[in-house]
């Protein structure tokens, strides 16, 4: 008898995922043909072709599990598959030490995933700060650790455990930010420093990942945050979504999941577009033309505008659409209004037909 379904496919979701990781390295691997050669396929030089000192060891996969079903899936999927795949699996818990006993279910998180069968585990424990409310500088405190942690093993990758019902959240928190398909597109499949972090369950349910735990009597952590409807997370999950779900029907969490795809297709496109039409836009002294800008369609005239504030200072999380708009107002609705003020002492004023943004 083959494993329970909700089983089989958080395995299957992993094992795509190593097989990802597996042929990245394969290609990494492979020798830069030498000019020579170029033009002819450069022959892929097994493990066993190495010396026993200079192999290449196998790569090492982290899950970063904080003991709740969804993580807990898939560590138990990573132990499964990782070793079949010729893969190290290990582990990472942050302890953000924001209840009593914090350090206590850390410490009970690094023993199941020891049980689990992965090696190395390892707790680690952050400050969190206050920046951008308690969820974002959480989220912070919790990527910092992560990202030291998979350099400190030299880890290939390390494992989210977002599911589609996460992802239907953040779409939704991003509707409701009104800025733009950017913020529609939720989160990526693959994301971080050389695409080190990868989130094997954006097309799984949460209901999968708790019943596969329940089918392999894998003991999980239900985060009292979670429920906690201080948090807008927390609200959107038990009283958004259900209201939606009953007004919509069953499929809006998988529609909502869609729209993320879909978006971010999209905005990776207008991106590619506004960065390629940018140097066109700007003069020989490489200030940005307003009559070339004008003739952009604003999506694209509006994320070069974007990337201008960033580059002369204004922090990217600062800037709102509304402050693009009004910088968008001096090409687009010109009637010799005075200079724009945006986050970070960055200044925007048009000057002899030509747009200039730099800090004050
Ligand atoms: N304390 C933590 N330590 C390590 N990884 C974490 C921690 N908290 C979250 N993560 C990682 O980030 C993912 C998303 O976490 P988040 O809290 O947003 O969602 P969740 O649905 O509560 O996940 P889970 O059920 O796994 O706790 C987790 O699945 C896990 O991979």
């Amino acid at each position: 008898m083959g494993p329970h379904p909700a089983v089989a496919a958080i395995r299957l979701a992993v094992r795509r995922v190593l097989h990802d990781i597996l042929t990245e390295q394969t290609s990494a691997q492979r020798p830069v043909p030498t000019p020579a050669a170029a033009g002819s396929p450069a022959p892929f030089v097994p493990a066993a072709a190495h010396p026993p000192h200079e192999r290449p060891q196998s790569p090492l996969v982290l899950v970063a599990c904080s003991g709740g079903a969804d993580s807990m899936a898939l560590a138990s999927a990573l132990a499964f598959e990782a070793p079949r795949l010729g893969i190290r699996a290990g582990g990472v818990t942050v302890d953000h030490g924001l209840q009593t006993g914090s350090d206590q279910r850390a410490a009970e998180v690094v023993q199941r995933l020891r049980e689990l069968g992965l090696d190395p585990v390892e707790s680690t424990a952050v400050t969190v700060g206050r920046e951008g409310g308690p969820e974002a500088a959480a989220r912070d405190a919790r990527y910092a650790a992560l990202d030291a942690a998979a350099r400190r093993h030299g880890a290939a990758a390390v494992l989210l455990g977002h599911t589609r019902d996460d992802q239907a959240e953040t779409v939704l928190l991003g509707l409701a930010r009104g800025s733009g398909i950017r913020s529609l597109s939720g989160m990526a499949a693959v994301s971080g420093a050389g695409g080190r972090y990868r989130r094997p369950f954006l097309h799984l349910d949460r209901q999968t990942a708790r019943k596969a735990c329940m089918a392999q009597s894998l003991p999980v952590w239900d985060d009292p945050h979670n429920a906690d409807p201080a948090y807008t997370r927390s609200r959107l999950r038990h009283e958004g979504l259900p209201a939606l779900e009953k007004a919509l029907g069953k499929g809006v969490v998988e529609a909502l999941a869609r729209t993320a795809q879909l978006s971010r297709d999209d905005a990776d496109a207008l991106d590619t577009w506004a960065r390629q039409a940018e140097a066109a836009v700007r003069d020989a002294t490489g200030l940005l033309e307003c009559a070339k800008l004008y003739a952009l369609p604003p999506a694209v005239r509006r994320r070069i505008l974007r990337r201008a504030a960033i580059e002369a200072g204004a922090p990217a999380g600062s800037l709102f659409a509304r402050h693009i708009e009004e910088v968008d107002r001096l090409i687009t609705g010109w009637r010799g209004q005075g200079a724009i003020n945006l986050p970070g002492r960055v200044v925007a004023q048009r000057q002899g037909g030509r747009l200039v943004i730099r800090q004050g």
